[in-house]
């Protein structure tokens, strides 16, 4: 081989130099473009001729090159030999510079210079000690290299590889998803989009969504919504429940389903994760649910296509953001392509036996130590399971968000509040509907839930968004002892601050002091609480009935529930589709869990006194009669309450999707039971209309087994209730009836003697309330 020209020689340091100060290509192309005119007019010499070796590369090889760009990335090494071997070889030369005759090297040569990205998946058991990442400062972006990539290349058997050329990148649908309790990571997200929608490349605007607002994670996380997909994670961080762990917790089930793609993500073009935190309060996790996120979806099969961002909100706040999202989109621009290099099976290795225990910390190609992608933050992910937290911790915004509302938290998953018809009855001026339909006394009825949580995000919660919501149990847990005893004194002092509120009867006041009803609603799922049957009991044990409200998303626990003084079942919609809408329940077979509930209802709860209940939200679910129908017919309850929506005020917290134009009037309310009635007699079931509370748009429809002697007997016996449990004997809900008195009655209004109703000024009410976001008053 002849020497080379040292003109050729020194344009090539000149060009590496400007390269590597600018980091620019334009430049060192031209000089390139210039040697190669050098080398070119010398080729007289028949130097190319000399390569007799080289056979015409096949087309498709030349396309597996992956140096689309003439800076020299990493894509280029070779695979093996000496640093003056490596010098020798040159680069490709990137997309269509170079031609089959150009090529001067053997097959073998040739091919250890490319990469052939249909290997990008393939996969090999390896330990974690065999990768090391590369923190590329120039571009900030950092890149997993096996230690080993270039051996492993040869055999095939890594998925070394890059992702997508920059032109797929700014052909992207770009999602900003980000979940929020206090409103920073919107407005961050907000902050990424401003920033990727001045980048005039890029072909489309950014879409921001709201993770706690998705109907289905699945839609995102399963299904891609386009073929071209990026997404962008804006994710604080809580060490106390928050709507992320909802998240977190599908992403790891997604990945565990066995029915599901294992690696659905992989149809994305990319993603990447901005965490935020607070590195001062929360030194050992910090950023630490961003972690987790990042991590989980390069498990699902995602392409991290930018580093993790993880900024402190306390200390560098929107300053960070903006040269994070900045960052992103010059990347966006770059037609250097990204390493990428991930062992899907990584996960079986870190649970396998042949792992061993090691140091955590690697170190990268210029000297920097990074901590694996599984351990950043300071704490190691748990890849198997969430930690248990707290439902509501003290320090968390729900707590915070719940007691300004009146509620005593207990513990950390259960609340008291008092209820508005507690305080009413007391003053003297009406009770609750559940004194006409069924003879509860309001003033000593205690409202509380087990179970702050739910495993529904219906429209109509106003708490939809902060509260904590999880499909099972992974909180830690009370004793129901405990419970109860708190709930009771929480209760007790609430009772007490209404000893100076005028209107006040004594009497009302005096027993108010012991607890007759304990209404088991409130907000959340109670039955999610793992120990309700022995809390049922202890409420039993002190002579509080027990009205429970279940969300007929949990079989399993309806199934093995004992003896309830009334069992509620709320079916807010008749059809699965509608269900969907309303309930936007978490589980995906919700409707199948339904149905399950009815059938239990109608065999193993039997015995219990069951009720449907209907919350009617006008537009939503009171169209289809038939199907409620058919619902009733399956599941047999003894009554069905049904209750149109009402208005509890609104708050900037209120984020459902209910207008004023969803509460239906009582007239609306009462047309729709008498045409369902007689859907339900056209269809042979015998139940009829028992009783109605109008204030509250309260009808009662009950089976007419409770119509004895032509009279109807819908209230409850109590002392009776609780004679027949002490005996320890079977009983049903036949055993423990009580006639309902006159003024209960269907069309006589349902205003419990003893009270002064209080008129209500409509007009200025109504004006009052005009263009007010109104949720579903949470009745228990
Ligand atoms: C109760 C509570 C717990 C928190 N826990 C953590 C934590 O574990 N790690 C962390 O880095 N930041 C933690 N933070 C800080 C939040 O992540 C940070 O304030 C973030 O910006 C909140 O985002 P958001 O306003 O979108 O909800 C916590 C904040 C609160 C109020
Ligand atoms: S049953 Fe419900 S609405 Fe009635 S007093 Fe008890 S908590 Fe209040």
């Amino acid at each position: 081989m002849e020497p080379i020209n040292p003109v050729i020689l020194s344009l090539l340091g000149l060009a590496a130099s400007i390269y590597v100060y600018f980091g620019g290509r334009i430049s060192f192309l031209a000089v390139i473009a210039a040697a190669y005119y050098v080398i070119a007019s010398e080729s007289s010499n028949g130097k190319l001729e000399q390569a007799s070796t080289v056979q015409e590369e096949p087309k498709q090889k030349a396309h597996a090159c992956s140096c689309s760009h003439s800076g020299g990335s990493s894509c280029c090494k070779s695979k093996s030999g000496s640093n003056d071997e490596k010098k020798k070889k040159k680069c490709c030369g990137g997309k269509g510079h170079h031609s089959n005759k150009e090529k001067t090297k053997s097959n073998d040569e040739f091919d250890s210079l490319t990469i052939d990205f249909s290997d990008a998946f393939k996969t090999k058991k390896k330990s974690k000690k065999d990768r090391v990442k590369v923190f590329n400062k120039s571009k900030s972006s950092m890149t997993y290299v096996s230690k080993y990539a270039d051996e492993e290349n040869s055999h095939g058997l890594v998925k070394t590889g890059l992702t997508v050329s920059n032109e797929a990148l700014l052909k992207s649908d770009i999602y900003i998803f980000y979940s929020t309790l206090q409103g920073n990571a919107e407005r961050s997200a907000k902050i990424v989009k401003e920033n990727l929608d001045i980048v005039e490349e890029l072909e489309k605007e950014a879409i921001l969504v709201n993770l706690d607002e998705i109907n289905d994670i699945d839609e995102y996380f399963v299904e891609i919504p386009s073929e071209n997909a990026i997404y962008i994670l804006v994710i604080p961080s809580y060490d106390t429940d928050c709507p992320l762990d909802y998240f977190i917790q599908t992403l790891e089930e997604n990945f565990n389903d066995f029915r599901l793609d294992s690696f659905p993500l992989r149809k994305l073009v990319g993603y990447t994760v901005l965490g935020l935190g607070d590195s001062e309060s929360w030194p050992d996790k910090f950023c630490y649910q961003s972690n987790k996120v990042d991590y989980w979806l390069a498990r699902l099969g995602g392409r991290r296509i930018f580093p993790l961002g993880q900024v402190c909100m306390k200390y560098d706040g929107n300053d960070k953001i903006i040269e994070w999202s900045k960052l992103f989109g010059e990347m966006l621009k770059d037609d250097e392509p990204i390493l990428y290099e991930y062992d899907e099976k990584v996960s079986d290795a870190n649970n396998g036996e042949d792992e061993e225990e090691e140091d955590d910390t690697e170190n990268t190609s210029d000297g920097e130590t990074v901590a694996d992608v599984e351990d950043l933050g300071g704490k190691t992910v748990n890849s198997n399971s969430l930690e248990i937290k707290q439902m509501v911790g003290k320090t968390s915004p729900t707590y915070k968000n719940l007691t300004k509302q009146g509620y005593k938290i207990i513990g950390s998953h259960s609340g008291v509040k008092i209820c508005r018809w507690t305080k009413n009855e007391l003053r003297g001026k009406g009770s609750c509907y559940k004194k006409s339909l069924f003879n509860i006394a309001s003033s000593r009825c205690m409202e509380l839930t087990p179970s702050l949580a739910c495993s529904s995000k219906c429209v109509f919660c106003w708490r939809h968004g902060t509260n904590p919501v999880s499909k099972n149990w992974r909180w830690e847990t009370d004793e129901p002892e405990y419970i109860l005893e708190n709930a009771l004194e929480a209760h007790y002092s609430m009772i007490k601050q209404m000893r100076g509120v005028p209107g006040v009867v004594a009497d009302r006041f005096a027993k108010a002091f012991k607890v007759a009803h304990c209404a088991l609603s409130l907000v959340g799922e109670p039955i999610m609480y793992p120990h309700i049957s022995k809390f049922i009991e202890l409420l039993h044990q002190k002579d509080i009935t027990s009205f429970l409200v279940c969300n007929a998303q949990h079989p399993e626990s309806l199934r093995t529930i004992g003896k309830v003084t009334q069992l509620y079942v709320s079916i807010d919609a008749p059809t699965k589709q509608e269900l969907k809408k309303v309930d936007r329940p978490l589980y995906k077979d919700f409707w199948e869990r339904m149905m399950e509930c009815l059938d239990i209802l109608k065999t193993v709860q039997s015995h219990q006194r069951t009720v449907f209940r209907l919350t009617l939200v006008k537009g939503f679910n009171m169209g289809d009669i038939s199907s409620y129908a058919s619902l009733v017919e399956r599941g047999q309850p003894c009554f069905i309450e049904v209750k149109g929506a009402t208005f509890s005020g609104s708050s900037k917290d209120n984020v459902n999707s209910l207008t004023m134009q969803n509460i239906p009037y009582n007239e609306e309310c009462k047309q729709f039971v008498e045409s369902f009635v007689k859907e339900l007699q056209r269809r042979g079931l015998e139940y009829d209309i028992a009783a109605e509370h109008a204030h509250s748009n309260c009808i009662l429809i009950a089976n007419k087994k409770f119509k004895i002697n032509d009279e109807w007997h819908t209230h409850i016996d109590f002392d009776k209730f609780f004679q027949l449990l002490k005996t320890g004997e079977q009983f049903t809900y036949m055993d423990y009836l009580s006639k309902t008195p006159e003024w209960a009655l269907y069309g006589n209004g349902g205003f419990a003697p003893g009270n002064v109703r209080e008129i209500r000024k409509e007009k200025k009410l109504k004006n009052k309330l005009k263009n007010q976001t109104p949720s579903v008053e949470v009745v228990a």
